[in-house]
């Protein structure tokens, strides 16, 4: 199994490093593997997040990576199974989900075994818990629906909350999905930054265009060039926002001190630097 370690950065050396050191650092590239998951493990605020596709094979089992030293994934954790492309069937504890494209599936704490099957590519976010809610899914007609932005300034773009305070219950997990308007390509234009919680995001649907993704403080901030199904991390401290040159979908997920959407610092695009 494989799992890339991401160890937590102070935002004084986050003003220092190389690109390539940048990369290293916050960037999870190809975590979308065939037949089996690879991993990413962030110590910030501990999230694991995977990629698996699947190809009519045998179910592939969900385990735990060494990293996390439990007897099995969700003996600490809660669980969220995102749909990105194809028919995908999860077999949660004897109970059978269907997971299509912008499904999530959320499992909670003590689901001991976790398979995966059919054809298609999910997402994996994980983050600790301490308390078992309920499995969950939501399809993206069942959500919140947030639409922001507007065309003239090229952000106008919906965001679906699928597990947070008032949607899908859980103990550290929020998550959803914003999709950008043909035409629109800034994604979380005005930036913010959330000193209580970690966020990572899974840009997708790019094809063979890119982002420019923007992290770090929000005077000292940098750029990194992602491409369809990469990950990037966004400490605490940092910003997390991009600009593409399509249209395109990301995939959110955040844990932390709350589940509160809303608690935020909010950044004034002139003082960006
Ligand atoms: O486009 C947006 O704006 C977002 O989707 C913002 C994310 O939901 C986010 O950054 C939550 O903290």
């Amino acid at each position: 199994m494989s799992v890339t370690r991401l160890w937590s950065t102070h935002p004084d050396d986050a003003r220092r490093l190389t690109g390539d050191e940048l990369r290293e650092r916050f960037v999870l590239p190809g975590l979308f593997t065939e037949g089996a998951p690879s991993w990413g493990y962030a110590h910030d605020d501990r999230l694991l997040v995977g990629g698996l596709t699947v190809a009519g094979g045998d179910p592939v089992a969900l385990t735990a990576p060494e990293e996390i030293a439990a007897g099995y994934l969700l003996e600490r954790r809660e669980l969220a199974v995102v749909g990105l492309a194809g028919a995908v069937t999860v077999v949660a504890d004897g109970e059978t989900f269907g997971v299509g494209p912008q499904d999530v599936l959320y499992l909670p704490l003590g689901t001991r075994n976790v398979a995966v099957s059919g054809t298609g590519t999910v997402y994996l976010v994980s983050a600790p818990a301490h308390r078992r809610t309920a499995a969950a899914l939501a399809s993206r007609d069942d959500v919140e629906a947030l639409v922001l932005g507007s065309a003239e300034q090229s952000n106008h773009r919906t965001i679906r909350k699928y597990v947070h305070a008032d949607g899908i219950e859980s103990n550290q997990l929020v998550l959803g999905i914003t999709t950008l308007e043909p035409g629109s390509v800034w994604n979380t234009m005005p930036p913010h930054t959330h000193s209580r919680r970690t966020e990572v995001y899974l840009y997708d649907g790019l094809g063979t265009d890119v982002a420019v993704h923007l992290m770090g403080e929000p005077e000292a901030t940098r750029q990194l060039l992602l491409h369809d199904r990469d990950v990037v991390v966004a400490p605490p401290w940092s910003i997390h926002c991009a600009s593409a040159t399509s249209a395109y979908s990301f995939v959110w997920a955040m844990a932390g001190e709350n589940l509160d959407y809303g608690d935020v610092v909010a950044v004034d695009p002139a003082t960006l630097r």
